[in-house]
């Protein structure tokens, strides 16, 4: 693991420690959580190159050049952890970490999903270890599948790659793994490359929501290691009880952190194995409530005392990774992430170092980001499907016999679907929808054009009229509304952009937000995505859509592992039955 690597090796750390070497950076004075005791302890903190080398009550190893910051009054506290990360909703790695250092998170555990998708074995090594220069300890897990199957699925996530990936010193284990029934079922490629994982020392995140206790014992006998998605407190014990790294979810899709944290504050359970997780907030959510200084604040504020708290997004993080002998405390031999903080309420940082280097301070960046030259890292799939193929209305409505049933995808809630087989009237070979202001047409288009699978979907939002956005766990072209005049204008925006997300009426474009990197992010700092996304999430409800997170909406529509009715690469997917049940059609091949 390349996070085990330092600048400072192991006898100038005794010689700080003995007092004699001097300290790059002394924190004098300060209060120190300790999360191996759980103590509050008066601690002062030495610091060498990257690591810290001494902690305790002597002002051991100051000298002329060392730096000494005063923390009298203040807390000394390991950066967080966050273990669950997806840096792709509309912001990119860089951007996601421009914003999060400065509020303490000094080491992420990012998703890879969109980078193989795009990039494969390969390219993702290359992003991957460009993207170093983040000044944030970045780390990585593999998926060992996608999210929507899709023909060249086996060929994309060849195990031969995926265990090359798997062996990388960036990458910790495998990703989530949300088709979690090819696990209970004792599927052999997840099987044999989870317990890959393990034999490199490495861990297994999970997925399983909605399982029931009987089912994750199968789980947990194949391997996971960690899951995040429990929703009730019963579930969290479910999970906990099986030895399961139980990751309490708080997000803007799922904001669960009252229910989730009951058994914690009622003190009924061990805390050594919980952790907390964003698990991918929408940017807005992220200005408006931080990340993981917001798990801990709203710990607290619940009841949480505040040490256990900072233990689960620290100490009990890294114990999860197999890292706590180099990140997640206050203790000699760790990496100097070390956060500086005026109260253990507020949980955001005076001052964040990372790497014994200064960081952040004042909730404000300090150091430089790197200038990511992406298009040395282009897709290769990349959205070539032609204007015309996208200027036919035809292509969105959705063909059936008058009088038909038709299966129709309804959502009960942002990211949740039911099937209703629905008997609609036509106009022509097509559904009508006029008369019917819940229904709209979705078609899903294949980046090169070369098939669309198409669906209907009610209670999205009757007044859009054309919505189109690479932003879906495909990055196939989604192309959503109630008019395919501008649901064809909405996509040509899109595949001009080469990716991103548009809103149409009345024959113009009324929003649209480029996504040029594979489609999912955008490329601007910050504040302008938070802008972004503020935007769009006005203009959808403007127009009806009813729930409150419209990404997750058009992430998981494509999805093939949350119930119900999906569009998916494969065409319309019922997903508990596991059945294709409108296959997508071959478009002709355009010169
Ligand atoms: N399963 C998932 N895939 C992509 N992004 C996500 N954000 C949260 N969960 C996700």
């Amino acid at each position: 693991m390349r996070i085990q690597k330092f600048e400072a090796n192991r006898r100038e750390l005794i010689e700080v420690a003995r007092g004699d070497r001097p300290a790059d950076l002394f924190i004098r004075g300060g209060t120190v959580v300790n999360v191996y005791s759980g103590e509050l302890l008066p601690h002062h903190v030495a610091i060498y190159k990257d690591r810290i080398a001494y902690v305790g009550p002597r002002e051991v190893a100051v000298g002329d050049e060392t730096q000494v910051v005063d923390a009298a009054g203040m807390f000394v506290v390991p950066g967080y952890i966050e273990t669950h990360s997806h840096p792709w909703i509309l912001y990119n790695p860089v951007s996601l970490a421009e914003r999060i250092v400065p509020l303490g998170t000094t080491t992420v555990v990012h998703d890879t999903l969109f980078f193989y998708l795009h990039l494969g074995y390969k390219g993702t090594v290359r992003l991957i270890e460009a993207l170093r220069d983040v000044p944030i300890n970045q780390l990585w897990l593999a998926r060992i599948v996608a999210q929507a199957g899709y023909p060249e699925e086996e060929e994309w996530f060849d195990p031969v790659f995926v265990r090359k990936l798997l062996e990388h010193e960036d990458v910790i284990g495998t990703a989530e793994l949300t088709r979690w029934p090819m696990l209970y079922q004792g599927d052999p490629l997840i099987v044999d490359t989870m317990e890959f994982a393990k034999r490199l020392g490495k861990v297994s995140d999970g997925h399983t929501a909605g399982c029931s206790f009987e089912k994750l014992n199968a789980l947990s006998a194949g391997g996971l290691s960690a899951c995040h998605e429990a929703i009730t407190a019963l579930e969290v014990l479910d999970r906990l009880r099986l030895g399961l790294w139980t990751v309490l979810r708080n997000s803007s899709l799922r904001p669960d952190l009252q229910e989730l944290i009951e058994p914690v504050v009622e003190g009924q359970i061990s805390t050594q194995r919980l952790l907390m997780t964003t698990d991918g907030p929408n940017p807005s959510f992220i200005a408006e409530n931080g990340f993981m200084d917001g798990l801990l604040r709203q710990a607290v504020r619940m009841g949480v005392p505040a040490v256990t708290a900072v233990q689960m997004v620290t100490l009990n993080a890294a114990q999860y990774l197999k890292l706590d002998d180099y990140i997640g405390g206050i203790a000699p031999g760790r990496r100097a992430d070390v956060l500086i903080l005026p109260d253990l309420e507020s949980f955001r940082p005076d001052r964040v170092v990372r790497g014994g280097r200064e960081v952040a301070r004042d909730g404000r960046l300090i150091a430089p980001l790197p200038e990511i030259a992406w298009d040395r890292y282009p897709s290769m799939k990349p959205l070539s499907v032609s204007a015309e193929v996208l200027a036919d209305p035809d292509l969105y409505r959705f063909e059936a016999k008058d009088g038909e049933k038709v299966p129709v995808i309804e959502f009960i809630s942002n990211v949740i679907t039911r099937r209703t087989d629905t008997a609609l009237s036509t106009d022509g070979e097509y559904v009508a929808i006029s008369g019917r202001p819940d229904l709209a047409y979705a078609a899903l288009v294949a980046r090169d054009g070369t098939w669309v699978a198409k669906g209907v979907i009610q209670g999205f939002g009757g007044r859009i009229a054309g919505l189109a956005s690479t932003y879906n766990t495909t990055t196939e072209l989604l192309v959503i509304g109630r008019d395919p005049g501008a649901m064809a204008v909405a996509a040509e925006r899109v595949r001009r952009m080469g990716g991103g997300i548009a809103l149409a009426e009345d024959g113009e474009v009324k929003l649209d937000i480029p996504l040029p990197l594979y489609g999912i992010m955008s490329d601007v700092p910050f504040a302008q995505v938070v802008r972004d996304h503020d935007r769009l999430l006005a203009a959808v409800h403007d127009r009806g859509f009813p729930f409150h997170d419209i990404l997750y909406s058009l992430l998981f529509l494509t999805c093939d592992f949350l119930p119900g009715l999906r569009l998916t690469p494969l065409g319309l997917y019922d997903v508990k039955r596991a059945q294709v049940v409108r296959k997508r059609r071959n478009l002709p091949v355009r010169a």
